[in-house]
């Protein structure tokens, strides 16, 4: 698409520059500190992580190019009722911080799959790290072929750097993603002739949504799909995702996890913002014009680019600039994805092999590993192109909804066993796929009203028509049966994919015989009946809940953990797990030691 036509020697200079930096962060990261030379350092960045640098991270692991174009391009052809999904923050991270963390803090993860085995079994663990893993390799075909080139770059300190480096180039490349938005926002705006301009041409041209209440669940976008069916991608991203779990358990404390979490909301909702922004300011200069003859076969992504480049033409560095913030946008996700990959390849599937591997090996090991993912990643970047936003969001719904559902059923219901676990997520992702491929196979059309352009007369009574009556509204059939099954909204399948495990996940269970509450592992559920029953007296809690409360020790002693003596209150283990103790039972120590120290400190 000839962005190159553009460029000016200070582009190439502003991008190679920003890029430069990306590569000495991460290379310093790589020489300093430990050298990486365990696999706490390289995995859990020694988990000592400060929650500034954690919640920039967080916001870069899932603001890829594909966030950075797709919305603007979503913006300008659709208005602005994908703005709404900000309204899926609130709890969409709420949660994560208030529930997730704290139960995967407290048992010291490394991955957030090791859960799975502790609440249920080996197999399970098995199961959601394979799917995390497909997961990331499906939507790892999001980023550019042109991403190869410095792909390769994030390759070295990546695999150099571990997870720090990835953390502080993350930290970077957010703020360049976020000045490079900024840029292309003040220019359009100044070159549209001001904010009013730009409002009013959004204005009638029905770019600003309103408040669509419509409850029906076809509909691609409207304040239930975006506010609500959002809350379970969040949670799907923000609450199970290794990638992010991973950043939560590099934190120094549980409260700094806890805060990074709650940093990430107003980064969040600013990128949110400036995205929503760059397609208002883009629709105010082109009127919605389809310039799909000048660009070809591509998507109406790349016609945002060509849209970009048009706008900044004869600013030099600008261009750099943008073209830097796209890179900028898929290192960070490319660099994320290889880091938590190499992680749960590492731990869930290597290390329960080789229990009494050295350290230095299992370093290697995930440096070789995070190698192998990265080249993996740039060979399939390299053969495909740019997915559109809705494709990457219905991937993360098909895929991400179930492992949320998996581990929903871990810690909020103590009945569910590890047949019902497998058998949910495995009829989850049946489903899941069912309806995904149908909704494309089908190609439901859905009752998508064309917009009309900035040829709209503004009616006296505020009402606008169409400059050709064939543009106006055109009212499609409704979908029955099958069809309307596959028409579901690609932004409910996470929350759907999510309650279908959850179902047939009890259903199996109680089924097989669902497990008593003293067999399940300490620490692993989420007490959510006598959390939300707060207000009613503890004897009352404890016979509802029929689970007992956090901290009051069992009458069964298989309950306390070995090696353990109380004193002045507090429980502590006489020695560190010797290193040739299986994982399970140090973690064990470590849990318990936290979970009682935690329950008797509150
Ligand atoms: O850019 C990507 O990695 C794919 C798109 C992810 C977008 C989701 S939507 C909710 C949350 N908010 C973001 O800015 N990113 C994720
Ligand atoms: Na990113």
């Amino acid at each position: 698409m000839g962005l190159d036509k553009h460029f000016t020697v200070l582009d190439y200079v502003v991008f190679a520059f920003l890029l430069a930096v990306s590569i000495g962060i991460g290379l310093y990261n790589a020489l300093s500190g430990g050298r990486q030379r365990t696999t706490q350092e390289f995995l859990m960045a020694d988990r000592r992580m400060h929650c500034v640098p954690v919640s920039l991270s967080l916001i870069a692991s899932f603001q890829s190019a594909v966030a950075i174009i797709g919305v603007p391009a979503e913006i300008y052809t659709h208005g602005t009722q994908y703005w709404f999904i900000g309204c899926a923050y609130i709890l969409g991270l709420l949660i994560p911080a208030h529930v997730f963390i704290p139960v995967f803090y407290r048992m010291r993860l490394s991955s957030a799959y090791q859960y799975l085995e502790l609440r249920f079994s080996k197999t399970v663990r098995i199961c959601g790290t394979l799917t995390f893993i497909f997961q990331m390799v499906m939507t790892g075909f999001e980023l550019w072929g042109t991403v190869l080139a410095t792909g390769l770059v994030c390759t070295l300190y990546t695999t150099l750097g571990g997870l720090k480096a990835v953390i502080w180039t993350d930290v970077f490349q957010t703020v360049v993603m976020f000045a490079g938005q900024l840029a292309v926002i003040v220019v359009g705006v100044q070159q549209a002739g001001g904010v009013s301009e730009v409002w009013r041409k959004a204005w009638e041209g029905n770019r600003i949504s309103g408040l669509d209440l419509n409850p029906d669940p076809t509909v691609r976008h409207t304040f239930w799909t975006l506010g609500v069916g959002g809350v379970f991608l969040m949670l799907s991203l923000y609450g199970v995702n290794q990638a992010q779990v991973q950043r939560y358990l590099s934190s120094r404390t549980e409260k700094e996890a806890v805060r990074s979490c709650y940093m990430v909301f107003p980064s969040l909702q600013l990128a949110l913002a400036l995205s929503c922004v760059m397609g208002l300011v883009m629709f105010a200069r082109y009127c919605g014009e389809d310039h799909s003859d000048k660009l070809g076969t591509y998507t109406r992504d790349a016609m945002v680019i060509y849209f970009v480049m048009d706008m900044l033409q004869g600013l030099p560095g600008l261009p750099g600039l943008f073209v830097a913030c796209l890179f900028s946008a898929a290192l960070s996700t490319i660099s994320s994805a290889f880091n938590s990959l190499a992680t749960v390849t590492m731990e869930d599937l290597i290390k329960p092999h080789f229990p009494l591997m050295s350290e230095a090996r299992a370093t290697l090991l995930c440096v070789v590993r995070a190698g192998l993912w990265s080249l993996t990643f740039l060979t399939e970047s390299a053969l495909t192109r740019l997915f559109e936003l809705q494709v990457v969001l219905a991937i993360f719904g098909m895929v991400g909804g179930p492992v949320l559902g998996l581990f929903c059923l871990g810690m909020f219901f103590p009945w569910a066993n590890s047949t019902g676990a497998v058998g949910g997520l495995v009829v989850g992702l049946s489903v899941s796929f069912w309806v995904g491929i149908g909704s494309i196979v089908t190609r439901w059309p859905g009752p998508r009203p064309h917009l009309p352009n900035c040829g709209v007369i503004l009616l006296p009574d505020n009402t606008t028509t169409a400059a050709n009556p064939a543009l106006s509204n055109v009212t499609l059939s409704q979908p029955t049966g099958l069809q309307r099954f596959y028409s579901l909204s690609y932004m409910w399948y996470s929350a759907f994919n999510c309650f279908t495990v959850i179902l047939i996940g009890l259903i199996i269970s109680f089924l097989t015989g669902p497990m008593k509450e003293e067999d399940v592992t300490p620490g692993t559920i989420y007490p959510l009946l006598r959390k939300l029953l707060f207000f009613l007296p503890d004897h009352l809690k404890k016979k509802l809940c029929c689970v007992t409360p956090l901290g009051q020790t069992h009458s069964s002693e298989q309950r306390q953990p070995p090696q353990h003596k109380e004193m002045n209150g507090l429980a502590f283990q006489q020695e560190e797990p010797g290193p040739a103790q299986d994982e399970t039972e140090s973690f064990l120590l470590h849990a318990s030691a936290a979970f009682v120290e935690h329950e008797t400190a509150v």
